[in-house]
């Protein structure tokens, strides 16, 4: 039985994660969706909470054929203990699966197999242009999951996204 570990932002759960996680359930048994900065929520980089997220991730999984845990994981400031605070946060795994640069080097560092996925078209499936196009009224719901389209209205997520937009720009 192999486990792995995904570790991302997921703001919010998008197709590009979707075709990792499908890839990854070819080599694994047991995912784990680490959610990271997972104390971070209303903020333009990080609009939705971790209990969003969640609901993101484990209702646009329901149909795959793999035994998935969505388990929170806050940011540190130390970077050197952040793979044992991961692994004091989630079940055991085998191997992680990340293409973010610190993310390898520490978890490498820590002697854990990292495995690296090839990006999905990743001109329009990147967090920061669907979050651009959920503010402007652009066509965003095309490149989520429609479980993800559920929860953003159930929690009227483009309307605290356009809220904190206008703050940030006016600076309040
Ligand atoms: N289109 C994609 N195809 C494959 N992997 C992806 C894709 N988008 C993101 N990933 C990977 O998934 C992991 C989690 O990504 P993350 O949650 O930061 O999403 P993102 O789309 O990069 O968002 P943001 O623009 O907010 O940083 C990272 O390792 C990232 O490289
Ligand atoms: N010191 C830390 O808290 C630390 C170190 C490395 C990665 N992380 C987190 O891991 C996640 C990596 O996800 P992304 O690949 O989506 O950036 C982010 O939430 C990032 O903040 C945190």
């Amino acid at each position: 039985m192999t486990r792995g570990f995904y570790i991302g932002r997921f703001q919010p759960f998008h197709n590009g994660h979707l075709n990792v996680v499908q890839r990854i359930a070819e080599d694994v048994d047991e995912l784990v969706l680490g959610i990271g900065s997972a104390d971070d929520s209303h903020s333009v980089r990080n609009p939705f909470t971790a209990g969003e997220r969640i609901m993101m991730i484990t209702k646009s999984l329901v149909d795959t054929d793999l035994v998935t845990y969505a388990v929170p994981i806050e940011d540190l400031e130390r970077n050197s203990v952040w793979v044992s605070h991961v692994e004091s946060m989630s079940p055991d795994f085998d191997v992680a699966y990340s293409n973010n640069p610190l993310v390898i080097q520490l978890f490498r560092e820590a002697g854990i197999e990292v495995r690296q996925s090839p990006m999905f078209n990743r001109d329009v499936l990147e967090g920061s242009e669907i979050r651009d196009r959920m503010v402007d009224d652009g066509d965003w719901e095309s490149l989520v999951p429609p479980a993800v389209v559920e929860v953003v209205d159930e929690i009227d997520g483009l309307e605290r996204m356009r809220m904190i937009s206008d703050t940030d720009t006016n600076g309040i």
